[in-house]
């Protein structure tokens, strides 16, 4: 069964817009328009989609926030709302804009108070603890109070906070927001290393598009609150007909010589010493031992598919 079931998923806020000079008239507007979404324990989720798409909506409802207009939920065999005391022992949740931290108390004593508050046994929240200490490298900061924490600190408190009850699914809405280049990279390996473990399923949602490489072995994009696309990021590669780049350096200008199908000249520059050749199909080893016959060939980068390219396209279609 999957951890995480949604069939029809809906939430509908009523807002009041502008009807003539004076009158302000109320409206429903579907931010979630109908999700259908089967996560397995272990899996690691990246939840995307352009600004105001419906991604903080539908967390808010899968962890007892938000109830739903419509549709069900079941989160770990709970519904989220009706059983949000026992659903918060299961999950972590990490709002990069609300704290589960006590704002004037040292790091240190908000991780002891968690312990009474989802009364983990000792010895268990020692090691999950002492685990994040190294992991996160709290120990410079765990007698600071949390109102004097730097964001990425904060952020690594918070994961650490979300994380001693042994949650089973832990999710998290932006979780490097903000962060400087190098928590970004500390939070980043973190929670990959946290999934690759496999005990915890990860649903994150993010518009950094390293935190999408790094961690999402599957995504789900939605757009105007419903899913257009679920797979994999070689998949989503895949449909937009995304294409690896080979860049050869060569001896002598570039002469035309015959490549492999797949491969196609899409720049020549530097007075024909450097080409630059798209792989719609074939191996990049078939195109460079094609050129390394020309007895030219001084140097070779491959260059993945651009990610950002294809999210782009992607969040520009019509829903
Ligand atoms: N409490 C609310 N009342 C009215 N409308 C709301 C409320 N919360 C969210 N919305 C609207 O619902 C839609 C979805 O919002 P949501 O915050 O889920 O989007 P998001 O995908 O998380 O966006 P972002 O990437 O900007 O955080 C938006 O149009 C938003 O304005």
């Amino acid at each position: 069964m999957p951890l995480i079931e949604t069939t029809g998923l809906r939430k509908e806020f009523t807002v009041r817009r502008k009807a003539g000079r004076f009158r302000r008239r109320r409206h429903a507007v579907a931010a979630v328009d109908g999700i259908d979404l089967a996560v397995e324990r272990g899996e690691m989720l990246g939840y995307i989609g352009p600004n105001g798409a419906g991604k903080s909506t539908t967390l808010k409802m899968l962890t007892g926030v938000l109830s739903p207009s419509g549709g069900e939920a079941r989160v770990c065999g709970l519904r989220p709302v009706a059983q949000r005391t026992r659903l918060a022992r299961r999950i972590g949740v990490v709002f990069g804009q609300r704290s589960q931290l006590w704002w004037d108390l040292p790091l240190r004593e908000s991780f002891r108070l968690l312990r009474y508050v989802y009364r983990v046994p000792s010895a268990e929240h020692a090691a999950r603890l002492a685990e994040c200490r190294r992991l996160l490298d709290l120990d410079e900061f765990l007698d600071t109070p949390v109102r004097q924490l730097s964001l990425g600190q904060r952020m690594r408190g918070e994961i650490t906070a979300a994380l001693l009850h042994g949650p089973e699914v832990l999710f998290l809405d932006e979780p490097t927001i903000g962060l400087d280049v190098v928590s970004k990279q500390a939070v980043r390996s973190f929670l990959a290393d946290l999934g690759a473990a496999g005990d915890t399923t990860l649903v994150l949602t993010t518009h950094d598009l390293a935190d999408i490489e790094k961690l999402c072995r599957r995504l789900v994009v939605i757009d105007h609150g419903r899913v257009v696309h679920d797979g994999s990021l070689a998949e989503l590669h895949a449909r937009y007909d995304s294409r690896r780049r080979v860049v050869v350096d060569l001896d002598a200008p570039w002469d035309g010589t015959p490549v492999p199908a797949g491969a196609t000249v899409e720049t020549v520059a530097a007075d024909g010493f450097r080409v630059t050749f798209g792989l719609a199909g074939g191996t990049a080893g078939d195109l460079v031992a094609a050129l390394a016959g020309t007895g030219s060939l001084r140097d070779v980068s491959v260059l993945e598919p651009d990610i950002e390219e294809v999210v782009a396209r992607l969040y520009a279609e019509p829903a």
